[in-house]
């Protein structure tokens, strides 16, 4: 597996741009007119605040309760980093709440707290009940985390879940059933050694004694070593229900002959002569974060017959709570639960532990580049499985209805798990796979603009999100002290700067350059001059000449200034059959719209094409593909010369025999929206259309700069396509995540 690096000053600012922190709420309802108004505020608000006085179950229709989650902590065990306080926890909480929003589609919001007094927490949360559909517990640290859970979920009508309880538990639950299973022994049977007796290890060793393990075969050690029956130091009441009978005192005597290991304690407290005294095929879940107890490296070294997990998402098997929290809290919400129930845990570990034994969809096992199958490196499902969405949460509905504590059961429960699969922003899974296959393709990256902070920020992120390398055209000394300014010093080393002025291949690439060029008006002196000293060119040339698989230029000249110089090397002219498209990512919704770049007044023939070469693209991204010829006019009317040339360019599709679905000339409304579509009975769409095609360029600059401007859209392209290698072009407005996409597309040859 590619480790994918990351530095202090990247997180840094990832969590400062483009706004600082991660994540902002938006309206879901519409708020520009004066009838807006009155309807989501006074008075018409006012029929919604008596309808729920009337009846308090309707809040489930009138607001976002049913589907908003509060994550609140105290700060008091931020991940394994210890007591830094209530604001120091934001940034986790702020995570949490994007990972509800990103898996699972929940709402969340992050609550800190600030103090520690357990009835402070109980009090302040349980008037806040009515706000929220749940409430997710994180980071509070053991024994207080169990009082303040405890008295809340007697007090609320509400799941109340204490994530690093019993999220950590139903992954590390789910992950050892499989462990188990492949190590071939039973969980009745396994010795069992736990280090860390809080929060998570708590709940760890609960949930696996509810699900079989003996008790007399487990040791749960602290910070003292053994929790063992008579010890006074350090105990608490949880703890001593844990307590063995045992000669045992240390950790490190623990583990001999122990067959599981599961760490929910501190980084390194772990050492590979522990990992060296375990019984046969030892299972080791060293789930602490943000680093483990030991690395799987460190462990393997010792023990190859060991299965290894993490908390980690850069090694195999991650064992984290973020498999757990999103569903489980969908489908307790999708019931209107009242609380999240042992059975609705049990039910997600044994959903969780069977998915990662089916067959692994295409675009999961390229996402982290291998093959996934069952076995020693893959015992549990991978975050970004979108299969999550559709199997977890249904098994914990189902769980929740069997045990009496939904408020509104499903009764369609195969309707639910469709209704699941469409809920999720497409677009997130299309970057996810894109980036997937870029990863898989590690291909070598040009790109051209080593002058600029933005590319160069970009060419970093490449190279360490594993692509594959990242070749800078630039001087050495300015890439250093600009990557230095940017507080990425240290990726100089890791990057190839290219150079013209010292490149041996340079006589192969001006001659080459010669033969296209000299009948086109220019002597050896002009050679000379594009190749040694345009970087643009000087980037095409390398491409040219297989000295790396894609290039990414564009954010310092504008596209059409671009064009005319890749032009010198590559014919990627609209006679050639180049062709620019751009895909506009909004609400959920993904359209390509072309061309944008090469074409400024296609005919009808070239419209044809553009549609063909538009469609490859969409199926490229995972789209099927839907063109619809856009225009002013809809089927005939009005009668136009300018919408004319889209309706025939449908036709010459006709004597093509395409193997997608066409249909023009029509406006972008029709194109669109299902209900306006429905009007022209005989379309032969099946639904809204995915790709448009634009009558000529200024439209779609127009249509597009307006997407970006107005509505905030996020733009990728364009993506030049019908062109022998993939050469990506960006804007001059790129961001570095931009610029970013741009050399993925080029890595994944959507083009
Ligand atoms: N992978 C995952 O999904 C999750 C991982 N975790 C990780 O588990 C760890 C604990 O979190 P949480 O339970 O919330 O924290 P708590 O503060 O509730 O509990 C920490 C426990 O770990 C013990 N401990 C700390 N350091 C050591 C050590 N070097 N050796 C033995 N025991 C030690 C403490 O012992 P004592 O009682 O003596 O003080 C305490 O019992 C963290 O690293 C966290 O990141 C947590 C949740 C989810
Ligand atoms: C993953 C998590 O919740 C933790 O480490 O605390
Ligand atoms: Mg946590």
């Amino acid at each position: 597996m590619t480790k994918t690096k990351i530095t202090p000053e990247e997180a840094l600012l990832y969590h400062l741009e483009p706004r600082p922190g991660k994540y902002e709420i938006t309206a879901s309802t519409p708020m520009a007119t004066q009838r807006d108004l009155s309807l989501a505020y006074s008075p018409g608000v006012a029929v919604p605040v008596q309808a729920i006085a009337d009846a308090p179950e309707t809040v489930y229709d009138y607001t976002v309760k049913g589907n908003m989650v509060a994550v609140i902590s105290n700060g008091t065990a931020i991940l394994g980093m210890g007591n830094l306080g209530a604001m120091a926890s934001k940034p986790v909480m702020e995570g949490k709440a994007v990972l509800f929003k990103r898996f699972a589609d929940v709402n969340a919001i992050d609550i800190e707290l600030d103090t520690e007094d357990p009835d402070e927490i109980i009090q302040a949360v349980k008037l806040m009940g009515p706000t929220f559909g749940g409430i997710n517990l994180e980071d509070i640290k053991a024994p207080e985390c169990f009082i303040i859970e405890q008295r809340l979920k007697e007090l609320m009508d509400i799941p109340v879940f204490h994530d690093d309880q019993h999220g950590t538990a139903v992954i590390c639950a789910a992950g050892l059933i499989n462990a188990l299973e492949l190590s071939g022994k039973k969980i009745e049977d396994v010795r069992i050694v736990l280090n860390g007796a809080g929060a998570a290890g708590i709940a760890c060793l609960e949930l696996l004694k509810t699900m079989g393990a003996r008790h007399d075969n487990c040791i749960m050690c602290d910070t003292k070593g053994v929790i063992y029956q008579g010890r006074t130091e350090g105990m608490n009441q949880w703890k001593s229900a844990h307590a063995a009978r045992t000669e045992l005192r240390t950790l490190e005597e623990a583990m001999a002959g122990a067959d599981v290991f599961l760490g929910v304690s501190a980084k390194g407290a772990v050492t590979p002569e522990m990992v060296r005294s375990m019984a046969d095929n030892p299972v080791i879940f060293a789930m602490a974060n943000p680093d483990p107890e030991i690395t799987p490296e460190e462990a393997q070294a010792v023990r190859a017959d060991a299965i290894v997990a993490t908390g980690r998402s850069d090694y195999p098997n991650q064992v984290n709570n973020v498999l757990g929290f999103p569903y489980l809290f969908r489908g307790a919400l999708d019931i209107h639960a009242r609380a999240i129930n042992d059975e609705m845990k049990i039910a997600c570990a044994r959903a969780l532990a069977q998915l990662a034994r089916e067959d692994v969809p295409d675009e999961v096992a390229m996402a982290y580049g291998r093959k996934l199958s069952f076995g020693r490196d893959y015992i549990i499902p991978t975050p970004f499985d979108p299969r999550l969405i559709y199997t977890i949460p249904p098994a914990v509905a189902k769980a929740g209805m069997d045990t009496g504590v939904a408020r509104r059961p499903i009764i369609d429960l195969q309707g639910y798990e469709l209704a699941l699969k469409s809920r999720m922003d497409p677009t997130a899974s299309i970057l996810q796979g894109i980036h997937a296959r870029a990863k898989a393709a590690q291909a070598r990256m040009i790109f051209a603009e080593g002058d600029d902070p933005r590319v160069l920020r970009a060419a970093v992120a490449y190279q360490r999100a594993g692509m594959g390398k990242a070749l800078v055209v630039g001087r050495e000394q300015d890439v250093r002290e600009k990557l230095e300014a940017t507080g990425l010093g240290d990726a100089v080393r890791e990057l190839e700067v290219v150079n013209a002025a010292n490149s041996r291949h340079m006589e192969a690439y001006k001659s080459f350059l010669y033969n296209r060029l000299q009948r086109g008006g220019f002597d050896s002196y002009d050679i000379q001059r594009l190749a040694t000293r345009d970087r643009h060119v000087f980037s095409a040339l390398m491409l040219a000449h297989g000295h790396g698989d894609g290039l990414v230029t564009g954010a310092t000249r504008k596209s059409a200034y671009v064009m005319q110089l890749i032009n010198h090397v590559f014919d990627a002219k609209a006679s050639d059959g180049a062709v620019g498209v751009t895909a506009l990512l909004h609400k959920g919704r993904i359209v390509l719209i072309a061309d944008t770049l090469v074409h400024e007044w296609p005919e009808a023939e070239d419209l044809a094409d553009i549609a063909i070469k538009s469609a490859r693209v969409a199926r490229n991204l995972g789209l099927e593909p839907r063109v619809a010829f856009v225009s002013f006019s809809t089927f005939g009317y009005p009668v136009s010369e300018r919408a004319a040339k889209m309706g025939e360019a449908s036709r010459v599709l006709d004597g093509m025999k395409v193997d997608f679905e066409y249909e023009g000339e029509m406006t972008v409304d029709v194109a669109l929206n299902k209900t306006a579509m429905a009007q022209y009975p005989f379309c032969r769409l099946t639904g809204p259309a995915n790709i448009l095609v634009v009558p000529a360029r200024h439209s779609s600059s127009i249509s597009i700069k307006l997407m970006q401007e107005m509505a905030g859209a996020t733009v990728i392209g364009p993506i030049l396509t019908g062109v022998s290698k993939p050469i990506q072009i960006c804007g001059v407005n790129s961001t570095v995540n931009d610029i970013l996409n741009m050399a993925v597309m080029a890595a994944c040859k959507v083009g």
